[in-house]
């Protein structure tokens, strides 16, 4: 019997942001964090992942910091432009890989803004994706009581069931051609999209959610990066 060829796995990492949010003078993806900085963090972990053919790393056209990153010295990490949004800058990445990657690959896309994913949650949710043969995103069941809010008044229109309400997490896992589609065909359609699970709902198919952690933050607003930093310590 012919041997099964082990899975590959091609990682985007979309850092193409400029961190409106964060209102650092320096996009968020080259914050100094633990002893480098975010996205030397997140590459340190994703270069550890089971399987890995290439990291495709998406930057903007007006970044100059990647080029310093003693990371980029990794011959299995590459670089790409990004796009306007977070979905453009990922279709860049599965361009940048497509004269290499076959169809039914997996592409795992993970946010340069989140660096405390661990290479044990990482490689958990690879093992089940493949397992399963079935594309999944981390994610985390929403723990307050949540509100619905008029937007002018800030008074509370009701509180909303948050049974059955899970928090989008990256790495999200689907095969090549499938996340292609999805990603082409939400664009097409000028359909809003945030993650590449989106996408794939808006196409009616299935996407499974494999529990992440609480630790697995999104760097997003200045208090954050405190925060990653409790965390990178503590998994020491
Ligand atoms: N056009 C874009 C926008 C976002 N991203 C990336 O997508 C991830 C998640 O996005 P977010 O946290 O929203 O980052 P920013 O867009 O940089 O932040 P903000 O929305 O506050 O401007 C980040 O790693 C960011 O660099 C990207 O590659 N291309
Ligand atoms: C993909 C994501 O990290 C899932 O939480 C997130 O959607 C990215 O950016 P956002 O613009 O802050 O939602």
């Amino acid at each position: 019997m012919p041997a099964t060829q082990p899975p590959k796995i091609w990682i985007i990492v979309p850092a193409a942001g400029i961190g409106a949010r964060m209102e650092s003078a320096v996009p968020k993806q080259y914050l100094p964090l633990a002893a480098s900085t975010v996205l030397e963090q997140t590459l340190s972990v994703l270069l550890r992942a089971k399987y890995l053919a290439e990291i495709v790393v998406c930057l903007h056209p007006d970044d100059v910091q990647f080029d310093q990153l003693p990371s980029l010295k990794q011959s299995n990490i590459i670089k790409t432009l990004g796009g306007a949004e977070r979905s453009d800058s990922v279709l860049c990445g599965l361009a940048a890989i497509a004269e290499k990657v076959a169809s039914s690959d997996w592409v795992l896309v993970h946010d340069a803004a989140r660096p405390c994913l661990t290479a044990k949650l990482l490689n958990g949710f690879i093992d089940t994706v493949v397992a399963e043969q079935l594309g999944g995103i981390l994610a985390i069941p929403v723990a307050d009581t949540l509100k619905q809010v008029e937007p002018s008044t800030r008074q509370v229109i009701a509180t909303r069931d948050r049974a059955n309400l899970w928090q989008a997490q990256t790495p999200q896992m689907f095969q090549y051609s499938e996340l292609l589609l999805a990603l082409n065909s939400a664009i097409k359609h000028s359909q809003a999209i945030t993650d590449e699970a989106s996408a794939i709902e808006l196409l009616g198919k299935t996407v499974r959610i494999i529990p992440g952690s609480t630790d697995n933050i999104k760097i997003t607003r200045p208090e954050d990066l405190r925060l990653a930093n409790l965390i990178l310590q503590a998994n020491q």
